[in-house]
């Protein structure tokens, strides 16, 4: 049976998806499913790995089943994930060792506000200010706090993941320990010019080299591993490629020119542009990071802008307060009221991410009067998204000298057309939506297809991406202005709520 088909993991922040794409980088079938977001403390928040794979191995399984594709048909798989959620396993037991904490997680704020002295010589090696939001912090974290990750550090068994390397070892059955340079380049352990595990930071930070996956491309020149037999695909089949989600995101909408760029729009929001291979550092609250590499070409960089919550906020509308029961309602009840009657709602739950990095910032509504109803409360919630896009693209232009002419958008929140609008206005450009907004999991299965051979160039596959709906900007400029304004305000009353 030939192989005509490439399977691509997505593992997100709420949700695990598999998607099966044909040669047209078409999707042929899919499969979806939440997992439990813990919430033990308020900043904190955990996913279990455990239900993490089980999932991921459900949808695998589902996808087959409903497609009546078989394992033996698909040429490679790729995986795509959130980025920085860390764990440590066992590798004699291969069971975790703790939880995972989140991308989102800020116990340790007080680990990193300890390291204050090294933050310029951080920032210099790695490409990221220091913040709760990577890899690295969380590490040292576990290392104090679980009893078990301590010792396994010390018996030299342990393992260190972000969720690539999880899936990866799950799915060859123990064998691989292994990560790409996007997701290594977001644990702030390595040196974004070599990319490679730094002594320097590891030393810093007080953890050992052992417990580190080896770095490979994200689109492999040799497989990372095969997947297992009696897994959930039934067969051995290549992992080619890797990729966390936002760089993924970026290659899906072939973004593969330098200057071009995207906005993902799912639980956190990320505008990332094409900078190729040079490595351009942000004075304006960005990050340098790796956008890709494939096989052993030269590395190619990425600016990026990262809000830690976008689309969180009307999961949280409807998981909190009960305004809505799904988070596509959002749209109706928004378009109850011609307006945000005045209110702005900054979610700085995490903190406020880029440009600002504020860990000592919380959530804040502002502009409330006896007039707002839950509709001017949907509409702020939708408009904060956007106002926090236009942020980031403002200090994306001032570092990278780019003017960024029009948007491509995706994620789950595109599908809101209003928001698309109204982002439109605000931004005063257009905002382009592709046919396929599922563009992580089609980075994912482009980066496996292009290892494999499936699909042999960029100029190939670049070929798949079509327009679906475009939206102008309407809004005067005045009032794009004085709304613009008025947001800045409601940010800067956010900050400095925790002493
Ligand atoms: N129609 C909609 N309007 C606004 N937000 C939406 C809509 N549909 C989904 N979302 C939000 O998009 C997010 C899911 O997008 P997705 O790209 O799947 O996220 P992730 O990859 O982070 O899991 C959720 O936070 C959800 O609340
Ligand atoms: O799961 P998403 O799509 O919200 O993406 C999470 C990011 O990778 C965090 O850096």
């Amino acid at each position: 049976m030939s192989r005509d088909y490439i399977g691509a993991i997505d593992q997100g922040t709420t949700s695990s998806r598999f998607i099966l794409f044909d040669r047209h980088g078409k999707e042929v079938a899919s499969s979806q499913k939440e997992h439990t977001q813990i919430y033990p403390r308020p900043g904190w928040v955990e996913h279990d790995p455990g239900e993490i794979w089980t999932r991921t191995d459900e949808v695998i399984r589902d996808t087959l089943k409903k497609s009546g594709i078989s394992g033996s048909q698909i040429a490679a798989v790729g995986i795509t994930n959130q980025r920085e959620t860390s764990l440590f396993w066992d590798a004699e037991t291969g069971k975790p060792l703790n939880n995972a904490i989140v991308w989102q997680d800020t116990r340790t704020a007080g680990i990193v506000e300890s390291m204050k002295d090294h933050h310029p010589f951080l920032t210099r090696k790695t490409g990221l200010p220091p913040a709760t939001y990577f890899s690295a912090p969380k590490l040292v974290w576990m290392r104090d706090n679980v009893a078990a990750a301590a010792s396994a550090i010390s018996r030299g068994s342990a393992r260190f993941g972000t969720i690539d390397s999880w899936l990866v070892w799950k799915l060859t059955g123990g064998k691989s320990h292994v990560t790409d340079l996007t997701n290594a380049s977001r644990t702030m352990l390595m040196d974004i010019q070599s990319c490679t595990w730094d002594r320097e930071l590891l030393s810093l930070w007080g953890l050992p080299e052992e417990i580190l996956p080896e770095i490979r491309s994200s689109i492999a020149a040799e497989p990372y591993g095969t997947t297992e037999a009696d897994g959930p695909f039934g067969d051995e089949i290549p992992i080619g490629g890797i990729l966390g989600d936002q760089q993924a995101a970026l290659f899906g909408q072939a973004c593969f020119s330098k200057g071009s760029s995207k906005n993902t729009y799912g639980t956190g929001c990320f505008l990332l542009l094409n900078t190729a291979d040079e490595l351009i550092r942000s004075s304006h609250g960005l990050l340098s990071t790796v956008a890709y590499r494939w096989k052993d070409e030269p590395v190619q960089y990425a600016l990026e802008g990262s809000v830690a919550v976008s689309g969180a906020l009307v999961q949280w509308l409807r998981d909190n307060l009960g305004l809505i029961k799904s988070s596509a309602e959002v749209e109706e009840l928004a378009r109850s009221v011609d307006d945000s009657g005045g209110v702005y709602f900054v979610p700085a739950f995490s903190g406020l991410f880029a440009p600002h990095w504020r860990s000592d910032a919380r959530g804040i509504v502002a502009g409330l009067t006896g007039y707002a109803r839950s509709g001017h409360l949907a509409r702020a919630v939708l408009e904060a998204t956007a106002f926090q896009t236009r942020e980031m693209m403002e200090a994306m232009e001032g570092d990278s000298g780019i003017s960024i002419g029009s948007l491509r958008v995706d994620g789950g929140m595109v599908r809101n057309e209003l928001l698309m609008q109204f982002q439109a206005d605000i931004l005063g450009r257009p905002v382009i939506r592709p046919e396929i907004t599922e563009t992580t999991a089609l980075g994912a299965a482009y980066a496996a297809g292009l290892s494999v051979g499936f699909w042999r160039s960029q100029e190939e596959i670049g070929k798949h991406w079509r327009e679906d709906k475009r939206w102008l900007p309407v809004m005067k400029p005045a009032e794009r202005e004085d709304r613009f304004h008025f947001w800045k305000k409601a940010v800067e009353r956010s900050k400095g709520w925790l002493d």
